[in-house]
């Protein structure tokens, strides 16, 4: 049963700008698509790290390969991509920005076009059925399939982002932080840039990326994913924080995904803590929602008890990521009254 606690996190209006749509397969989807494929032998065990159990950040990426093989077909990632979207809203979230690799599978008949048509489908039905919740979605690059492949997704990001309706709003780089470097995929990204897609990319995610970051910090990207070794303290620079700073840069902070995937040792030593101390734009987000077994009232909660934040002050934070999503203006601006309307009735009731 829920305590009061755990009712204000749940009641808390959020907004969720970094979810990868793969990784955020819940328990009771990843069932039945393990009961579709029987064949491939998978079991729940390989697709979730569960409360207590971390794994490297290798593992972690071997477990995205195993949820591939389960999610292949455009029935496949119209049900997830439905069901993902359904379980955001049931946990509050109001504004959810989805990432998502495109891939082409040929064995199922699945395009690159046809991987975003399907998820943009989902977010149509998810409208008409009137789930509460605004969805936009970023097209994924994987650094690890090179330059060619990151330019030719950012040519169907870009189609999309002038037919889509606004729903394609920018551009994520993901992927292994330890295979490939970003100058091999900066023109690919500048192009993205320069045709009005915005940036969230995952960066100095592990140590050995300082000279990447310091690179794709010039392009300069809308937001940073993790920037867990940005800060001098960690192996990062002044240099690098200072470029942040001046530009205002917002970061996605997902706790437990960061703990799970050991690039951080314990919930206390999180950069949050850092840049939120600093005053720096900070949204919580998580990452992987089904990998790692959370949902976005459990990042909030778990932030407030590590750094002791007020009620009030949780409210900010979400509030505050309104500001950062790559929403168009009058969506923000409907946000923010949504937010107001929610304010008295939720501080009070759960103070
Ligand atoms: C844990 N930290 C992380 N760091 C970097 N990339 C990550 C990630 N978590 C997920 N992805 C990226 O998202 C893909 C799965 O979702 P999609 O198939 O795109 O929907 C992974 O294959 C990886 O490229
Ligand atoms: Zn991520």
């Amino acid at each position: 049963m829920d305590t009061e606690a755990d009712l204000f996190y749940r009641q808390l209006p959020k907004v969720e700008l970094h979810a990868h749509l793969n990784g955020s397969v819940s328990f009771e989807t990843m069932e039945t698509l393990i009961k579709r494929k029987p064949h491939l032998n998978i079991e729940h065990s390989m697709t979730a790290i569960r409360h207590g159990q971390r794994r490297t950040l290798d593992e972690c990426f071997e477990v995205f390969k195993v949820i591939h093989q389960l999610v292949n077909s455009e029935e496949d990632i119209l049900m997830v991509a439905k069901a993902v979207i359904r379980e955001f809203a049931a946990d509050g979230v109001k504004y959810l920005e989805l990432r998502s690799t495109l891939r082409e599978v040929a064995e199922t008949g699945l395009t690159k076009q046809r991987y975003i048509e399907t998820v943009l489908e989902a977010i149509r039905q998810c409208k008409q059925e009137e789930v509460d919740i605004d969805v936009r979605f970023l097209v994924a690059v994987d650094r690890r399939h090179g330059p060619e492949v990151a330019m030719e997704t950012v040519k169907l990001a870009e189609d999309f982002l002038l037919s889509s309706n606004e729903v394609v709003v920018g551009l994520d780089l993901s992927g292994d932080p330890n295979v490939g470097h970003g100058k091999d995929l900066l023109s690919a990204l500048e192009k993205a840039k320069n045709c009005g897609l915005k940036l969230a990319l995952h960066l100095s995610e592990v140590p050995s990326q300082r000279d990447e970051t310091e690179l794709l910090l010039n392009l300069p990207p809308d937001r940073i994913g993790h920037g867990t070794f940005l800060h001098p303290e960690v192996g990062g620079s002044d240099s690098l924080v200072e470029k942040v700073c001046k530009q205002n840069i917002p970061i996605e902070m997902c706790l437990t995904s960061n703990v799970k995937g050991q690039t951080v040792p314990s919930y206390d030593k999180h950069h949050f803590q850092y840049w939120y101390k600093r005053g720096h734009p900070c949204v919580l987000c998580t990452d992987d929602k089904g990998v790692f077994c959370t949902d976005l009232s459990q990042e909030y909660q778990l932030a407030a008890s590590t750094f002791g934040l007020t009620q009030e002050a949780v409210w900010m934070l979400s509030q505050q990521a309104i500001g950062y999503t790559f929403a168009p203006e009058p969506i923000k601006q409907r946000l923010e009254k949504k937010w107001a309307e929610l304010k008295k009735e939720i501080l009070q009731c759960c103070s």
